[in-house]
């Protein structure tokens, strides 16, 4: 499992004047310090030739923070993701390949596609390989089958949802996989993956350093959750919030259709409610979200119950939307609690929009003043399995850019992704460090608790 040692190896700071610190990203002359370079091949594509600046300048670099005071520090910077004037990887000397890792989440097939063209058409590379479909994932990486990836093979890939690669948890062997790059000759490795994945991509890269070996390792992060900091978002968010309103609709329409009618949702998010959030706040039809960061109780003053028979008796109808990982810790005192985890090491959860729906429905047969009709919808992997929207999918294209540019250009043990909309190379171990999660004290759901009127449960 990657450990303290991946902040060693990644860490690469350098200051500047108020306050400047550049987190950068290491590259294959850390460790490789004579490998030649080559002009970069984008300098004789036509379709680039009218960009009049096109290379990124090697000092370009993106700022962390952007409300800043007058005299306050710079703070910290990653550098600016793009093409550069030279490359580290002849045309015909790369030999890339794509894994993809853990949940399913609209615009896998967007990147692979645009991870192949862009090494294709911009970089002259025909040697492309995805990590075996059957064993989709890390353990694709030591089975036998491979397949070859071309503009061809992948033309309309973007148009479904999944990964045309397949995927998996769990069954990350760090030398194993670094083996099999290097018995394959591969020495650029495309891994897309969320938190998990990006934590295994940093022990590959750090086995690979320790080998010696002329391989770049670049990070796409992945996931609906959006629990990956530092960027902006993960793609696929974006579709997963738009496919949810369509369970909060027809909530809202069964609901409004009876009498004390009241629709119950459940959306995704392991450990971060921002799909229940962010779904909420685009419907304006939900009168409770319930996510893992701000606990809240059932019974007495101010608890759920309490909630609902106020919002039925002023409204007659209401919606909640639950995120699955909310309200866990409420379950495991009321039912045997699994307490298992999934291949990857992720908590395995209890079904909370269920076990709340029942309880609700336990809780006012008991109250014979006010019978309640409760239907529960529950489109969990609905708002997953599916091609990314047309926003996603332009920003699927800039990130397999991004990581194509990167690798060519020699970096490595990075993840790309935009910061403050300018996508960056981030190290590893900023991805890693910790977990993207809703700050219940923040204006954002500040702006949610105004919508919806619901308690604060604090
Ligand atoms: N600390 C770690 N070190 C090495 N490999 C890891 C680590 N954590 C997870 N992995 C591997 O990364 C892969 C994906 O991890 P996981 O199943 O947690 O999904 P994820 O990448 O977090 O994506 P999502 O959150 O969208 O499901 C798995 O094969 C898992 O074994
Ligand atoms: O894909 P699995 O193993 O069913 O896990 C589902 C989990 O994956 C995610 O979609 C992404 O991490 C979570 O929102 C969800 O809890
Ligand atoms: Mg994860």
């Amino acid at each position: 499992m990657a450990d303290g040692g991946c902040a060693a190896i990644n860490t690469k700071i350098e200051e500047g004047e108020g306050g400047y610190i550049l987190e950068d990203v290491p590259h294959l002359t850390d460790y490789l310090p004579s490998l030649l370079t080559y002009p970069n091949p984008l300098q004789d594509n036509p379709a680039y030739s009218v960009v009049k600046q096109y290379f990124v300048d090697v000092d370009d670099t993106v700022a962390q923070k952007i409300v800043v005071h007058k005299n306050g520090d710079r703070g910290i910077h990653f550098r600016r993701a793009g093409p550069r004037q030279k490359v580290y990887f002849k045309s015909d000397e790369v030999h890339a390949c794509i894994v993809t890792c853990g949940g399913l989440c609209p615009g896998l097939n967007t990147v692979i596609r645009e991870i192949v063209c862009g090494l294709h058409y911009m970089y002259g590379v025909s040697k492309i390989i995805g990590i075996d479909v059957s064993h989709g994932g890390y353990m694709g990486f030591y089975s036998k089958n491979t397949v070859t990836l071309t503009p061809k093979v992948v033309n309309d890939i973007h148009k479904r949802g999944g990964t045309v690669l397949g995927t998996s948890r769990g069954g990350h062997d760090t030398s194993k996989i670094v083996d099999s790059i290097q018995d394959r000759g591969i020495n650029q490795v495309y891994v897309i993956g969320g938190d998990g994945t990006q934590k295994g991509a940093a022990v590959i890269y750090e086995e690979v350093r320790r080998r010696g070996l002329k391989v770049s390792v670049a990070g796409i992060p992945k996931t609906i959750d959006n629990d990956i900091p530092v960027i902006d978002r993960s793609f696929g968010f974006d579709t997963a919030v738009e496919e949810a309103q369509r369970a909060i609709n027809a909530a809202h329409v069964e609901a409004e259709s009876t009498e004390n009618g009241i629709g119950v949702v459940k959306l995704m998010g392991r450990y971060s409610g921002f799909i229940a959030m962010y779904a909420t706040l685009a419907s304006r039809d939900v009168d409770c979200c319930l996510i893992p960061e701000s606990p809240f109780f059932l019974e007495g003053k101010g608890g759920l119950f309490q909630f609902i028979r106020k919002r039925l008796k002023e409204n007659g109808h209401m919606v909640i939307v639950i995120a699955e990982g909310a309200g866990q810790d409420l379950l495991t005192e009321s039912m045997q609690s699994m307490g298992q985890q999934d291949a990857s090491g992720n908590k395995q959860l209890q079904d909370v929009g269920f076990w709340i729906s029942h309880r609700i429905k336990d809780h006012f047969a008991k109250e014979h003043n006010m019978a309640i009709t409760l239907k529960y919808i529950d489109p969990t992997y609905m708002i997953r399995a599916i091609p990314g929207n047309a926003s996603d999918n332009v920003y699927c294209t800039l990130l397999a850019q991004s990581a194509v540019h990167g690798a060519m250009a020699g970096y490595t043990g990075f993840t790309c992704g935009p910061v403050n909309g300018r996508h960056s190379y981030i190290p590893f171990n900023r991805i890693t460090e910790k977990q993207n999660k809703v700050v219940i004290t923040d204006r954002m759901w500040a702006r949610l608790l105004s919508s919806t009127n619901q308690p604060s449960f604090l």
